[in-house]
């Protein structure tokens, strides 16, 4: 439905919309209305049009810091749960509002890392927000920022975005925030050039990118063009744009946004799509041997078989990710368990089992 910057007509079915911190708010921290309204505006018009959005949105943190003054001596993983569990309620009422007087209903969803992590609750948040989708509900997501501290995070909401998009099997990710997409320098310096078009063949940009970060947000624009290659890498067309600017998302629709766009690859395979997200979240690791990695690594559609095991660690049940590592402890794969570690100690090294890892559930890391 959209156009892309070579003029080509590219779908737009089913859209995740990320909306960070800096675009919810002022520059001086106090919450942006009349921006919220103009994207929820411009929401209702890509919906109206057949577009399923999933909004994911920053700001909880934000919106609380500006109600709730807390002594300077609170622990900081303190000041951010406290902000951010009282600052969510005034972030999502103002979505309820502005898209109820648009006439759309919401659906808030709060979640943590752990819920990517396991096969059934990652099942369950995507039966849910399908299911909201399917009744014209539009689902708003943000990270619980109450249970969710240090090593449970997002590195931001650009992961848990991406995350999201591949889980739905979105076709759109779009990563709003306060500048028009990566520059080949600090974007407020006239020499830095924006870069609007990124696919296989482009150089690595990480250089490009400065250690600053806008004033509420959490992991900057590197993480951003980390997870834009990731999302792009699994088939989803990705746009890092300015959210401040006025249609925004009806420019991207038409192809004449000022942003940065990345070309999808032609991967479409979902199961995969959720193993590729994986590496943080694996519950148990298995060494193969070399015959195995061959066989994986052959052109031939071969699944792992408990002949090739060598030795495992973690307390994996059936469904959870395992990590693959060969003989000399390289990383090459991850793969969904077919079933748990007590049975995989019975049929390590045996002939004529049943596959630990099946084929449709394996992703190896030359797919990267
Ligand atoms: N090469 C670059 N191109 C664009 N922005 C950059 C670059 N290097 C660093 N940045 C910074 O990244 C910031 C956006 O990331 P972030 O603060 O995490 O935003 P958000 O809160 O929207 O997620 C920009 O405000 C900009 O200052
Ligand atoms: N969950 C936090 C968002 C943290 C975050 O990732 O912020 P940002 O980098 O602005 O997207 C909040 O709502 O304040």
């Amino acid at each position: 439905m959209y156009q892309s910057h070579n003029q080509s007509t590219l779908p737009l079915q089913t859209c995740v919309i990320k909306i960070g911190s800096n675009v919810v708010t002022q520059e001086d921290g106090m919450p942006d209305f009349s921006r919220i309204k103009s994207l929820c505006t411009q929401v209702s018009f890509l919906k109206n049009k057949g577009i399923k959005v999933v909004l994911v949105t920053s700001g909880a943190v934000a919106f609380g810091r500006k109600n709730i003054l807390l002594p300077e001596k609170t622990n900081p993983v303190l000041k951010k749960q406290i902000w951010a569990a009282n600052g969510q309620i005034a972030l999502i009422h103002t979505y309820q509002q502005l898209f109820s007087e648009l006439g759309h209903s919401i659906a808030q969803i709060l979640v943590t890392k752990e819920d990517f992590r396991d096969r059934k609750h990652y099942l369950n948040m995507k039966n849910c927000i399908e299911g909201l989708l399917s009744q014209s509900i539009i689902p708003v997501i943000n990270e619980n920022d109450t249970v969710a501290i240090t090593e449970l995070m997002f590195t931001d909401n650009d992961e848990l975005a991406s995350l999201t998009a591949a889980m739905i099997n979105a076709d759109t990710l779009i990563l709003l925030t306060n500048v028009n997409g990566i520059y080949t320098g600090p974007p407020e310096l006239q020499d830095s050039k924006l870069i609007q078009h990124v696919d296989q063949q482009t150089q690595d940009l990480s250089s490009f990118i400065q250690a600053s970060k806008s004033s509420f947000g959490r992991g900057g624009m590197l993480t951003k063009l980390n997870m834009a290659k990731k999302s792009a890498n699994l088939g989803i067309s990705v746009f890092i744009a300015n959210g401040k600017r006025e249609a925004i998302l009806n420019d991207i629709l038409n192809g004449s946004a000022i942003c940065t766009q990345f070309e999808p690859s032609q991967v479409k395979q979902s199961p995969k799509k959720w193993l590729a997200h994986g590496e943080q979240y694996y519950k148990g690791e298995i060494r193969i041997n070399e015959g195995a990695k061959n066989a994986l690594f052959s052109n031939k559609i071969s699944s792992l078989l408990p002949v090739g095991v060598i030795s495992y660690s973690g307390d994996f049940e059936k469904g959870d990710i395992l990590r693959i590592i060969d003989e000399r402890g390289n990383r090459i794969g991850l793969g969904r368990a077919e079933y748990g570690i007590k049975a995989l100690i019975e049929k390590t090294g045996q002939k004529k089992q049943k596959p630990i890892i099946h084929y449709d559930y394996l992703y190896l890391f030359t797919h990267e």
